[in-house]
């Protein structure tokens, strides 16, 4: 099958398992321990219902929207995911150039494969530089430094890492990059001979060795005193730290589980979208990832009170697929039903997503319990 073919984004992921070696299709598509929470970040989301109103005029959908201050085609960005040469030999310059093209966000994994120079040089586009705090503090400065000097518009600390989760399909492959395949930030700059092999897979080992797991909400301030860039907090599923969160001057915060890949048993991110919204009052913006692979999860998500959404594995999958060609169908892909969404939902704008739009299950069963 080529990728013109394909017709929705569990397709693209069907081809790229046909296309990359089993240790990196795994890697890409995996969860933590038995997948409970990867399962529950889909299924949380089937059990969400649309309330359409009719009789719109909906000859004109417009899905742009505004993230912090900058103008983008839709809601829908891209987070950040390592390795992408394991993908596809173009890595990352190929998946900025697509994202780019598609006038959205891209944020780029501090783990790439291609230097977020290299990135950078693809040309224009915003982009942002998540970033894992290294024991090495200086060269955690540096990481953060190069961000801005290479045009960078904000830090995206991811906080649910402090150590790899258990990736079995991982630990049994015995996860190992290939030759070509680097830390191309971090490249002779950290000192890596001495790894301690703490687990059977080499990205655990890293992790185990390198991130400094004693990141803690001091952190984030000196963080915020090395950089005047925007820092947005990426891994928060709590109304309690999305709360820390606003008090320790976030830009933004990231409802995310990390794709279900840390801590297993977390819930569904969109389940507990709202109550953070709740909490949140406003006062920074409210975004999600983890399980959005349709234009109507997006709305969904918005619905209940994102600011906007951000997709991982499927640009990967993309890109596995058809390169830079493979993402941009795939961010099409998001954008084309995205805008049927909103027609038939009768919204012109996502200004007009509103709450009413959408039933949970709670209120589903609510309402058949009032009537019984
Ligand atoms: C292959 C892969 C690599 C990832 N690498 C990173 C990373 O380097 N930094 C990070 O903060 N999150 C990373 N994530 C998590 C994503 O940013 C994001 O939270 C998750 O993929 C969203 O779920 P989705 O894949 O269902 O869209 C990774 C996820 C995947 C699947
Ligand atoms: C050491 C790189 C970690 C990448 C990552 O966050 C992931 O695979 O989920």
């Amino acid at each position: 099958m080529s990728s013109q073919e394909l017709v929705n984004l569990d397709e693209f992921e069907a081809l790229a398992k046909t296309k990359l070696p089993k240790m990196a299709f795994d890697y890409f598509a995996s969860g933590s321990e038995d997948e409970y929470s990867l399962r529950e970040n889909r299924n949380a989301f089937s059990r969400i219902r649309l309330r359409p109103r009719i009789l719109v005029d909906v000859s004109s959908v417009d899905a742009s929207t505004t993230v912090l201050g900058f103008r983008i085609s839709m809601p829908v960005m891209v987070a950040p995911t390592a390795m992408h040469k394991l993908a596809h030999p173009e890595g990352e310059v190929a998946t900025a150039r697509a994202i780019s093209a598609a006038d959205t966000i891209m944020i780029l994994s501090s783990s790439s494969s291609c230097s977020m120079e290299e990135v950078a040089a693809t040309g224009p586009g915003v982009r942002f530089f998540q970033l894992y705090v290294y024991k090495d503090r200086q060269i955690t400065t540096q990481l953060v430094h190069r961000a801005e000097d290479a045009g960078y518009s904000a830090i995206v600390l991811t906080v649910d890492t402090p150590r790899l989760g258990r990736r079995e399909a991982d630990l049994k492959n015995k996860f190992k990059l290939p030759p070509h395949v680097s830390y191309k930030n971090v490249e002779g700059l950290l000192n890596v001979n001495n790894l301690e092999k703490t687990s059977d897979s080499e990205l655990a080992a890293w992790a185990d060795n390198l991130f400094d797991r004693s990141l803690n909400w001091k952190d984030v301030k000196w963080l915020q005193s090395i950089t005047k860039l925007p820092v947005i907090l990426k891994g928060i599923l709590t109304v309690e730290d999305a709360i820390l969160a606003v008090q320790a001057g976030a830009a933004g915060i990231m409802v995310s589980n990390h794709g279900a890949r840390q801590l297993n048993y977390v819930p569904a991110t969109i389940s507990v979208l709202e109550e953070v919204v709740k909490a949140v009052g406003g006062q920074v913006p409210v975004f999600l990832d983890g399980g959005i692979r349709r234009g109507t999860d997006v709305f969904k998500a918005l619905a209940l009170g994102a600011s906007g959404v951000f997709v991982g594995r499927p640009s990967v999958f993309g890109l596995a697929v058809d390169g830079e060609a493979g993402v941009r169908k795939v961010l099409q892909m998001f954008q084309n039903e995205l805008e049927i969404t909103m027609a038939l939902m009768g919204v012109c704008s996502i200004k007009q997503i509103c709450r009413n739009h959408v039933q949970t299950e709670h209120e589903h069963h609510t309402a058949i319990n009032s009537k019984l």
